[in-house]
């Protein structure tokens, strides 16, 4: 098998029940798609601290341990390695989301998701964020 990759992502939700999508940044694998912001689980790190870590530095805002909630997960082999991708959702945070390392920030009604192209492995959770949030 392919070499597994553990990346832990998170939709974070707004008030008006909006999901915040994250364009891959020129230069990257994937430049250009929509995805949820988190990233690689480095070793001796949990999922959620890798997610608290994650979104402190790619968004500048405080997310505690108890606000991130389990979903759903994608497993999705691609070319070089099959990627397992727990994603949690999250409604509350610390302070206010800033673009830092993402080519642009977008907050999305969970019907208009399929206007964002994303990454393949992310399809499949679409139509969970759309039953959680209807
Ligand atoms: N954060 C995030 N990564 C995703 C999503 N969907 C998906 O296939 N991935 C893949 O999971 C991996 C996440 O790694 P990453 O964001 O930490 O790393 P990266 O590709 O930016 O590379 P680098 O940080 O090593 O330079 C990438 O291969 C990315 O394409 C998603 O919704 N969010």
């Amino acid at each position: 098998m392919k070499k597994l990759l553990l990346v832990a992502a998170c939709a974070l939700i707004d008030a008006d029940g909006r999901i915040l999508l994250a364009q891959r940044p020129e230069g990257k694998a994937m430049a250009g798609l929509w995805e949820f912001p988190g990233g690689k689980v480095e070793a001796g790190e949990t999922p959620e601290a890798s997610l608290i870590r994650e979104i402190a530095e790619e968004l500048g805002i405080a997310v505690k341990e108890a606000c991130l909630a389990p979903l759903t997960f994608a497993s999705h082999t691609y070319t070089d390695f099959h990627l397992l991708m727990p994603l949690y959702v999250c409604r509350r945070w610390d302070g206010v989301v800033t673009q830092r390392e993402h080519a642009a920030l977008r907050w999305v009604r969970p019907q208009a998701m399929r206007d964002y192209p994303m990454p393949e492995a992310d399809i499949p959770l679409i139509a969970h964020l759309q039953e959680l949030l209807r």
